[in-house]
């Protein structure tokens, strides 16, 4: 296929074009001819029939027209010459010349020099890893069951570009040209700068010790990927970018999940805080998306300009955190010509709409905004493949529900075809319910216990009353020796704006985020804080999901949250990409609804644990034991005692449902790949006990909505009011020993 694509149409290759650059423009004004993936297998075919010549008029004929037109398309030509453009493009050119984009560069006939002699090995052959013909030249050497795969099948690449495909992809991918779009390179140095980038840390290699689990039908037939070079079929330009964010090699849960999406397996993945999941999910979405080339227009419906198609849709819960998934995102996509655009509440929406006309291909989302912007007839969901939601169980926990069902189930967003994909580093029950609903015969991928903490993060507890706490932080903070940033969560909105107050007039330079806060003010926060003018951030747990900043040294829990999970993800915002950080709960009585779970999470992550703290866990929770893990269990993740019955694994493999035959479970203790029976390729039915687990989880959600009903939103204070003046010291717990009149839960 690479033959056809360098072959020469006009008497100028794009090898020859690119080759003969070494960092200078091409000589050549007249422009090569790029062949659209979607007229290549009809080329091929012609050319094989001797029609070859027909075809190149084809492709010639689309190229004078890109000569000879003028008005619009040429006025957009000219738009390259100046400004902006004209300085994206002298990027691409100097890119073109040397460094990453000589790598980069996609007819360059030396890139199979990555496929060293360890790869080939390995058994993983040289194919050229730009084959867009798709089909049957997959593969992982092993046999992963990619080759069967034909994009035709799947309504891709009949059009190619769409709209404006007579234009000639600067990219060679078509997804610059998609719905007649003008292309605007990315500015390089800008995106990739090194200032506030997160870099690995001395524990990085240990992710590879943690046990992983993959379970699901054919689990033991995925491959795992050692290395992001040697994926076949990964389109050079995405590789050039991995290389960009310096990435080496992937963390466990890139290695499982990369697999999974490219063989076309919905997926449920749960990895812990900090490891590496946006990758896992954005790596082999965009490598598909290159792979397949743009899809054409959609049929059958007068086209919208102003409606946009996207391909992939990320959902997040958080404003901060589509952010964030946006900007890796635009990292990962540089030069290839796919748009990846946000949308978000609190923000202008005019800027949003202006944002998704210029086109969109990825779209991340926080969910209340998306179902807005589809209610006005700007996104339309017609066009997804590949659905993602990230931090799932946050979303049901802000009371999303009703908009995700809208979102995939009740708007145009297509049932066939489309792959879904889950990523949390906690999965309570009833997200498991939502993916027994949204995911099809899934794999469900684990590493590390569900809801597990990594050992990098040092979890330290503090007893410290209400009235006391203020106190307990400003000495915390006075003894601070190492340099980093802090990240203080506390429950309620006013708590924080109370807090940083406190800071402030004590000379200690914070600034809070909170859902009280403009959009404008929260950016304006996170800006601060991620620089260090700010090192100090107070904040609800709007910060607490998915935020990856840089040097967040210490995590302090003010107020301890009411449920195990939102503990495991605030703590993990430090401690992440091997890197060691600490945290430091402040703990009293009104925390009982955590309190078991606390201490089975520390035990288990080989913390710590004071004595003090063991004997208020018993004197606090005994007297409600009888209600099990009432409280416990994170949401329904059925802790409530420690040890291996800690968390939520896959409930297809606990319940007696249809795993017993159908499923299977690869473990990377175990690596037994014969465990895979066969089964039914169709959506897995609800395993047996479902109906009981549901309602029983229903009470718990009851209880746990009262409790924790948007804490974000919500001022009330929390617990029984603080002692009067005369109890203990802040630094001092009451539970020298276990106290047996301290066990009464006044719910
Ligand atoms: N293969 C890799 N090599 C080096 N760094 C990586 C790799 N993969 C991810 N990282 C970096 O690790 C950090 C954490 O990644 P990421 O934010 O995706 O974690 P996460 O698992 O999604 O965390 P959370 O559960 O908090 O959302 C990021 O700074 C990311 O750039």
């Amino acid at each position: 296929m690479s033959d056809i694509v360098t072959d020469n149409h006009n008497g100028v290759s794009l090898d020859d074009r690119r080759d003969s650059t070494s960092g200078d423009p091409p000589a050549a004004p007249k422009p090569a001819k790029y062949i659209p993936p979607h007229l290549r297998r009809k080329l091929a075919d012609e050319q094989t029939t001797g029609g070859g010549g027909g075809s190149s008029s084809e492709i010639n004929r689309d190229g004078d027209d890109r000569e000879h037109r003028g008005g619009r398309d040429r006025d957009r030509d000219d738009d390259y010459t100046n400004g902006y453009r004209d300085r994206g493009r002298d990027n691409d050119r100097r890119d073109m010349g040397g460094g990453c984009r000589r790598d980069n560069d996609r007819f360059d006939r030396g890139r199979d020099d990555r496929f060293d002699s360890h790869d080939r090995d390995r058994g993983f052959d040289r194919r050229d890893s730009r084959d867009r013909d798709g089909g049957r030249s997959r593969g992982f050497g092993g046999g992963g069951g990619y080759g069967d795969r034909d994009r035709f099948d799947r309504g891709f690449d009949r059009g190619g570009g769409g709209r404006g495909s007579s234009r000639v992809s600067e990219t060679g991918t078509g997804w610059d040209i998609r719905d007649g779009r003008r292309y605007i390179p990315e500015d390089e140095a800008e995106l990739f700068t090194s200032e506030g980038k997160m870099s690995t840390g001395i524990n990085f290699d240990k992710y590879d010790q943690i046990p992983c689990e993959v379970t699901g039908r054919g689990a033991g037939e995925l491959p795992r990927v050692e290395s992001f070079q040697e994926i076949q079929g990964v389109d050079a330009l995405l590789i050039a970018n991995i290389k960009r964010v310096n990435y080496q090699r992937p963390t466990p849960i890139q290695k499982h999940s990369i697999p999974v999406v490219l063989a076309e397996r919905d997926l449920m993945a749960c990895a812990q805080t900090g490891s590496g999941k946006t990758a896992a999910f954005l790596f082999p979405i965009i490598a598909e998306m290159l792979r397949m080339g743009p899809p054409p227009p959609p049929e059958n419906t007068r086209y919208n300009r102003r409606m946009t198609y996207p391909v992939s849709l990320v959902l997040a819960p958080t404003r901060e955190l589509a952010i964030q998934i946006f900007e890796e995102s635009r990292k990962f996509t540089y030069g290839t010509g796919i748009r990846a655009v946000v949308i978000y509440g609190g923000a202008d929406v005019k800027l949003q709409f202006r944002e998704l006309e210029r086109g969109c291909d990825i779209l991340v989302a926080t969910p209340g905004r998306l179902v807005d912007l589809m209610e006005r007839a700007r996104v339309s969901l017609a066009m997804i493949k590949y659905l993602v939601f990230d931090e799932a169980d946050r979303m049901l926990d802000m009371g999303f529900e009703p908009q995700i069902r809208r979102i995939v189930e009740q708007e145009d967003m297509p049932d066939r075809g489309r792959q879904t994909v889950m990523f949390s580093a906690t999965f309570p029950r009833e997200i498991q319910r939502l993916a027994a609903d949204f995911l099809e015969d899934y794999i469900m991928v684990t590493i590390g216990r569900v809801g597990s903490t990594n050992e990098f993060i040092r979890q330290r507890l503090q007893y410290a009353e209400d009235r006391d706490k203020q106190r307990t932080i400003q000495k915390i903070l006075e003894d601070q020796t190492e340099e980093g940033l802090s990240l203080v969560f506390v429950e309620t909105k006013r708590g924080a704006d109370a807090l940083e107050h406190y800071l402030l007039m004590h000379q200690f330079p914070a600034t809070s985020i909170h859902g009280d806060r403009s959009q404008f003010e929260r950016e304006e926060a996170l800006r601060a804080f991620k620089s260090g003018d700010c090192p100090i951030l107070v904040a609800t747990d709007v910060a607490a999901r998915g935020l990856d900043i840089p040097n967040v040294k210490q995590v302090i829990n003010y107020d301890l949250p009411n449920n195990i999970d939102d503990y495991v993800h605030r703590i993990g915002r430090t401690g992440r990409a091997g890197n060691t950080g600490t945290a430091i709960s402040f703990v009293n009585e009104t925390n009982r609804p955590i309190l078991r779970d606390l201490l089975g999470l520390l035990e288990e992550a080989q913390q710590e644990v004071p004595s003090w703290f063991s004997s208020m866990v018993n004197s606090c929770t005994a007297s409600f034991s009888k209600f099990g893990n009432r409280f416990g269990g994170g949401r329904g993740g059925g802790r409530g005692g420690g040890g291996s019955r800690f968390g939520t694994r896959d409930m297809r493999n606990f319940q007696g449902g249809p795993q017993g035959r159908d499923y299977a479970s690869f473990s990377s203790n175990d690596r037994d790949r014969d465990r895979d029976r066969g089964g039914s390729s169709s959506r897995a039915p609800p395993p047996r006990g479902y109906e009981r687990d549901r309602d029983m989880d229903r009470g718990r959600d009851r209880i746990d909505d009262m409790r924790s009903r948007d804490r974000d939103r919500d001022d009330r204070p929390r617990g029984p009011p603080s002692r009067g003046v005369g109890g203990p010291s802040p630094r001092q717990s009451p539970y020298g020993q276990a106290d047996d009149t301290k066990d009464a839960w006044d719910d």
